[in-house]
Order: structure tokens, then sequence, then C-alpha cells
């Protein structure tokens, strides 16, 4: 059996407030990025699985027919995705050659690409021969989202290649958006990527990838937040590396170890959350200098809060003191221990100040830029919507 042909690509984020909380029940606002994650995945050599992930440098290839010892058993059908069981990914690991406890970049990609493909696939008769490409604009491992990107990517590409979600041709030049019911399939499937990626995931990172926009995600409830202002962000890459799971893990292990302590934090969180929307309501029917210096208190009590739970890092104090040597106020975005940083802009910032922040954060060895926010969620291409360089990168696997 072959796959169907599918290109999609998915969003990554931001997180405006309420990461690390949102894991154990608080409110986080999230917003997409304009920097996505491409997936295509094509009719292969029969006989054989390959996968090619350029951004981590990994490039594997399986006979179809040794994938299918490894079906699960007692398969719960697409609708309900099955949380990966932790003796289905040991075995999977095993077959990989990936052994136990590893939790690289690449182990990690490869058990979320084989868990979602054998999941979606368990109950048909036969496995697909495929060759899926994957390419990311988004920096791996950096706080913006890269895990959900791809994790919502491999679900509606494997998804729609099963014919579970609408896999019509897209018009030449054109892109398509899924309907609500087949977004619902492609979420669920992404958070079981994102379970084998993170460990224990809130959800917020993969729903963004699949609705897009802006959200308030609430222990699995979203909202839409329909009217928000024009918020202008600058986003600073410290380039530490660090691993989601490893610090979620952290967060859970300093909870546990001091709840009396941990929890008002987590409370406060919530509550900077909430008044943060709040302001942003008030701020989409006429927004006032005011709401700026607002938003701006609660960026710098959330930045010591992450602090204080212990995901914060030397390079995301020297970047919130660059700029705020320059007025502007800054947190960690994302799982913090290095990786992105948000800064808000406003609209007294001087464009000469905004230059020099810039020059200053990239003179410390980060990458910084002006970003856009609120772009769609998952989507379906037709291989002519893609840019030249995208097209050119997927179309050499
Ligand atoms: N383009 C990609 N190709 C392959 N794997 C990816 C890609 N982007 C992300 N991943 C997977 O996601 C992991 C990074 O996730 P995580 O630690 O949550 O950081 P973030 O989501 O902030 O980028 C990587 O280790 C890798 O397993
Ligand atoms: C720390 C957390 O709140 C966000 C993690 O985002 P990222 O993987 O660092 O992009 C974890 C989660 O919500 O699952
Ligand atoms: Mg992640």
């Amino acid at each position: 059996m072959l796959a169907r042909e599918c290109i999609v690509s998915a969003p990554g984020k931001v997180i405006l407030h309420g990461e690390h909380a949102v894991v154990h029940g608080k409110v986080a606002l999230a917003v997409s990025l304009n920097l996505r994650t491409y997936l295509r995945i094509q009719p292969g050599a029969a006989g054989r699985v390959s996968i090619n992930m350029p951004n981590i440098d990994t490039f594997l290839s399986w006979d179809v027919s040794s994938l299918h010892a490894l079906l699960p058993a007692g398969r719960a059908g697409l609708q309900n995705a099955v949380e990966p069981d932790a003796a289905v990914v040991l075995k999977l690991r095993e077959y990989a050659g990936l052994g136990d406890g590893l939790e690289d970049t690449r182990s990690l990609a490869v058990l979320a690409f084989l868990y979602i493909y054998l999941s979606v696939f368990a109950e048909s008769r036969e496995l697909p021969s495929l060759t899926m490409a994957v390419w990311s604009e988004l920096p791996t491992g950096a706080g913006l989202g890269s895990s959900a990107a791809f994790s919502v990517c491999l679900s509606a590409a494997l998804l729609a290649s099963r014919g579970a979600i609408a896999c019509s041709a897209v018009e030449a030049g054109q892109t398509a958006r899924w309907s609500d019911e087949d977004l619902e399939l492609i979420n669920k499937w992404a958070f079981q990527g994102e379970k084998i990626i993170h460990g224990n995931p809130s959800g917020v990172d993969n729903a963004v990838g699949t609705w897009g926009g802006a959200l308030r995600y609430l222990a699995g409830k979203i909202k839409p937040l329909s009217s928000t202002p024009v918020l202008r962000i600058l986003l600073t890459n410290t380039r530490v590396p660090r691993s989601t799971k490893v610090l979620v893990a952290g967060v859970r292990d300093k909870i546990t170890k001091f709840p009396a302590i941990m929890n008002p934090v987590l409370e406060s969180i919530d509550a900077i959350s909430c008044e943060c929307e709040r302001i942003l309501m008030a701020m989409a029917r006429g927004p006032e200098i005011q709401h700026y210096r607002v938003l701006e208190e609660l960026i710098d009590i959330n930045q010591h809060h992450l602090n204080v739970m212990g995901v914060g890092h030397p390079s995301l104090d020297r970047l919130c003191q660059v700029s705020l040597a320059h007025g502007l106020h800054s947190k960690l975005t994302g799982a913090g221990g290095g990786g992105c940083g948000i800064t808000l802009l406003t609209p007294d910032t001087d464009s000469s100040v905004v230059e020099r922040s810039i020059q200053e954060l990239k003179d410390c060895g980060y990458d910084c830029w002006e970003t856009s926010i609120g772009a769609p969620g998952v989507l379906h291409h037709s291989p002519s919507s893609l840019t030249e360089d995208v097209l050119k990168i997927l179309n050499s696997y």
C-alpha cells in the first residue's frame, strides 16, 4: 500500500503568560508566530518507510514488514488518540536503536514519528510505504513550539494520508484549512506526539499550532481571543540549548518538594494571565498608554516567578537587563532555561531605541528580530503555494 501525497504546515507559538503553570491547570495566553514547520508525505519506494529531518540531521529508513511487529495491541480507534504507553515507547526505542532513557533531539523526533504513524495506521490492513520530509523555519528546542508544530504536521499529514480527514487536492498556488471536526482530530493526535517529546505537555502549544491566532488555554479548554490589539514584540533567541521535557520535569519536582511555596506562585501566574487577558480586551476597544504600562509590569512580575520556578538562565537575565537599560520589558517564553524571550514594544518606543536594543542583543551573541504574530493554524498546501526555498528542500528527499 502506498501513502497519499500530502503537504502541510503549522506555525510556532509565543506564550505571553502562563508557561509551566499551564501544565498544572492554570491559564496560559498564547499566540501563533509567522514561522512555520512544513512537512511532506509522498508514496515512497515500495516496502519502505523513510524519514528525512534535515533540521536535526536525521535520515532513517525501515522495511514496512519489520514495522508490522510494532503495531500496538488493543487498537483503540482513530477517534480515541491513545496515550503513549511506556512499554510501547520502550519497544519503539529498541526497534529504532535509541536505547532506554535517551532524551536527545533525534530520539524524541523519531519516536514521535513512529508512534503517530503506527497508531494512525493501526486499524488499516496494511502499513503504507512512504517518504516523509520535514523542514522548519523555527529554531529547534528554543521555546517557540517547534515540537508542537512538528507534531501537528505529523498528525495532519498522516491522518490525511490515511483518509481519516479530508485530503482533496488543493488548487494550484492555494492553501486549505480543515473543518473544525478534522482540526479536533489533528489536535488530539498532535497532543500524543507532544507527550512523547515533552513527557507531560499541557496541550497549549499543539492547540496554537492547530488553530493558530491568539488563544486562552485552561486545562484542555481552548478559547480563541477574537479581539486582540496588534502587539509589537521583539523575539530574542539566546541560542542556549535546553530541553522542554527536562525543564517541565524540574518544575514538577519543585512543586512536589515545596507545595506550600510553589502553589501560590502558580496561582499568581494564573492571575497574571487573567489580568493580561482583561487588559488585552480593554486595549482592543481603545488602547491607552496606561494599558502598556500594566502589560510591562505583568511581564516583569512573571519573569521573577519563572526564576523562582527554576526555569531562568543567566542568558535570559542578560536579555532582561539589556532591554531594560533601554526601557523595554522582557520575559522568557516557552520552557525557559535558555531559548527565547519576548520584549514588548510600546507605541512610545522610539524606533532608534528598538534598533539599538536589537544591536546590543545581537552583540551578546543572540538572534533578535521583530516578529509578527497571529498566523493561521495548520494548513494543507498545494506544492505551488510554498516558497521556492521550502519546496526545494522538501523536493530534495
Ligand atoms: N524540524 C524538526 N525536525 C525534527 N524534529 C523536530 C523538529 N522541530 C522540533 N522537533 C522535535 O521537537 C524537539 C524540541 O522540542 P522542545 O524541547 O519542546 O522545544 P521547542 O518546542 O521549544 O522547540 C526536538 O528535540 C525534536 O525532537
Ligand atoms: C513549558 C510549557 O508550558 C511550554 C513549553 O513550550 P516549548 O516546548 O518550550 O516551546 C510546557 C507545556 O505547556 O506543555
Ligand atoms: Mg516544545
